[in-house]
């Protein structure tokens, strides 16, 4: 804690406050996450130090003070998704943004862990999108079956659980997929495919979404339809998304390219 200086309280979330801190040595600026422990486990901190990847919030380090679990991360000082959602973006914009989500998505999903809270909150902006919050994340062990609202830990307002969540059937990677479905589809109109809960559970989640407008292209039509399919068998995994479409597979190639730059730039060159 004494090696960094408290600025601001940026916000506050269900398991503690997020604090805008500045390094002392490298005068450098993060967010530290407080979290009550033993309220909420390690598990943020553990899977968030796992992560290294261009498209999810670099973790710096965790430390306790005071029966608290700090969690210091990068500072996304663009804020989240969700505010700068208010406005219409282009197609090609969407489909950037829809890309950079995915391919963080899908590198947490290639490590069998599920995010579980995806929504336009987590999303935060730093020039590139990046995935945060991971305090809802869990291990997908073959073994055990992931099943029903009780052990989904989210139980958000604005709605973005997949309907075998709530029908209480088992549940997997495809439940994150349904979650970037209903963030593609606010981008597209500005709005969540449910205005209430009733709608939610007897509409949407049962198929029936409220139409993009027709000026959007064939490829986001397509692409919200596939992510709301309502058996998570049919719909399509974050791989299949980035590799079936050719404005998605660029980006992945991109951020791929970026990422092994990266890695050949940490690496010493006798190593490489
Ligand atoms: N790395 C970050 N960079 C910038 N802002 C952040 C960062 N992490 C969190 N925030 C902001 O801090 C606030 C609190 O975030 P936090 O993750 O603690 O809770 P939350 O997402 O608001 O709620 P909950 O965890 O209950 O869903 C939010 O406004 C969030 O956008």
């Amino acid at each position: 804690m004494e090696n960094y200086s408290l600025l601001k309280v940026i916000g506050e979330g269900s398991f503690g406050r997020a604090v805008l801190v500045r390094c002392k040595s490298s005068q450098e600026h993060y967010v530290m996450k407080e979290v009550q422990l033993p309220k909420n486990s390690r598990r943020e901190a553990i899977l968030l130090s796992t992560m290294k990847h261009p498209h999810i919030v670099a973790f710096r380090e965790a430390f306790e003070a005071d029966d608290l679990l700090c969690i210091v991360m990068e500072y996304c000082s663009r804020g989240d998704l969700l505010r700068r959602i208010q406005h219409q973006k282009t197609p090609s914009s969407i489909l950037k943004w829809f890309a950079q989500m995915c391919v963080g998505a899908k590198h947490i999903h290639d490590k069998q862990v599920l995010h579980r809270d995806l929504k336009s909150k987590v999303l935060k902006i730093m020039g590139p999108i990046k995935l945060g919050d991971f305090g809802s994340a869990c291990i997908l062990n073959s073994a055990s079956l992931l099943k029903g609202l009780c052990s989904y830990i989210c139980w958000d307002p604005r709605m973005y659980v997949a309907p075998e969540i709530w029908d209480n059937r088992p549940y997997n990677n495809k439940s994150d997929v349904w979650s970037l479905g209903c963030v593609l589809y606010e981008l597209c109109t500005l709005r969540h495919p449910a205005p209430s809960w009733k709608s939610l559970i007897l509409k949407v989640c049962r198929g029936a979404y409220p139409p993009l407008p027709s000026r959007l292209p064939y490829e986001l039509h397509h692409l919200v339809k596939q992510m709301f399919k309502t058996d998570p068998r049919d719909r399509p995994s974050l791989h299949t998304i980035l590799t079936s479409h050719r404005a998605l597979r660029l980006q992945h190639q991109d951020v791929k390219v970026r990422l092994h730059a990266t890695l050949r730039w940490r690496i010493p060159p006798e190593q490489q």
